[in-house]
């Protein structure tokens, strides 16, 4: 294909059904054929990843290789030049704003700095959500509120707080108790971790990894922190060259020989993380083994 390749509108093929496959039948997004262009600039090429349902998939490549923006092109906040990105079923760009707040309802998205509004308490940041779907009634969005603040280790006692009276570990929780208001099947996290120190950092990703577990969640995670990475991940996608050049689980992945594999998982940070997975307890697997996939 041309890289000089002209913008065309989306690629999905058959058109939105409106409605919204929950049950696992396809995978949760599926994204076929992806370019992205910024000017003269091509960041992907024909990129394809498909997300099956319970995984915890998480996208890793060096600096620039557009992990953010593949991010925002799933949750369609920004559009490829061509190719298709389907999240359950429905395709992305081709969903009206009707369509979109049902697909968003479905879903929940950690931001890197937590993004909460400065101005409203815990309990309105977590309440927001649910109010903006007016139907719920004032006393039950109360209940949710604090069991949501119970799911992610918050005390009522924090319900009245600000923001800025938090610590870092604190704004990640109520970050994470927001995005799990509307109990979505799909949940994005960019750099859940960034600003933790060592042991706040562990402590989230044990929650991340408990709440995967008990409410079968899918996750799509972007993270340069290889503790993180390790921890988590059921598979993970390595972007380089523009696209998708393999996906599976991290063992699987250590055994290619590519440059950017053999740096990244291989180097001393590498090392180290994968060393301390090793000398921590098994735990449960979350999902289906995957096998590898080299592109
Ligand atoms: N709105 C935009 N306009 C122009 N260029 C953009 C825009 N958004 C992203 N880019 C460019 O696209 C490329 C990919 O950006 P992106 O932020 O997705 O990379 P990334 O893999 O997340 O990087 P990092 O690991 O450093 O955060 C970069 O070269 C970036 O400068």
């Amino acid at each position: 294909m041309d890289a000089n390749l002209p913008t065309a509108t989306s690629n999905c093929g058959a058109p939105n059904t409106g409605v919204l496959k929950l049950d696992g039948s396809v995978p949760v997004v599926e994204i076929t054929g992806l370019w992205t262009k910024f000017g003269r600039t091509v960041v992907h090429q024909d990129l394809n990843l498909a997300i099956q349902a319970g995984e915890i998939l998480s996208i890793v490549g060096g600096s620039g290789t557009g992990k953010t923006v593949l991010l925002r092109q799933m949750l369609g906040l920004e559009h490829p030049a061509r190719g298709c990105v389907r999240v359950f079923g429905e395709d992305i760009s081709e969903v009206d704003a009707g369509q979109l707040q049902k697909l968003r309802n479905h879903w929940g998205m950690l931001f890197q700095q937590g993004a909460l509004y400065s101005a409203l308490t815990v309990f309105e940041n977590i309440a927001q959500p649910l109010r903006e779907l007016h139907k719920i009634p004032e006393d039950l969005v109360r209940d949710v509120v604090l069991l949501k603040m119970n799911m992610v280790g918050l005390g009522p006692e924090h319900a009245d707080k600000m923001p800025s009276d938090l610590s870092g570990g604190m704004v990640k929780r109520v970050a994470l108790a927001r995005a799990l208001a509307l109990e979505p099947q799909l949940l994005f996290l960019d750099e859940p971790t960034a600003g933790l120190d060592p042991d706040l950092s562990e402590s989230f990703v044990a929650l991340i990894k408990s709440l995967h577990r008990e409410l079968g969640l899918t996750v799509v995670m972007v993270t340069h922190d290889l503790d993180t990475l390790f921890a988590l991940s059921t598979r993970i996608a390595v972007l380089a060259e523009k696209h998708v050049i393999a996906i599976g689980p991290t063992r699987e992945l250590l055994k290619i020989d590519h440059p950017f594999i053999k740096e990244f998982f291989l180097g001393d940070r590498g090392r180290r993380a994968l060393e301390a997975l090793d000398s921590s307890p098994p735990q449960p697997k979350a999902a289906p083994e995957q096998p590898l996939n080299q592109h």
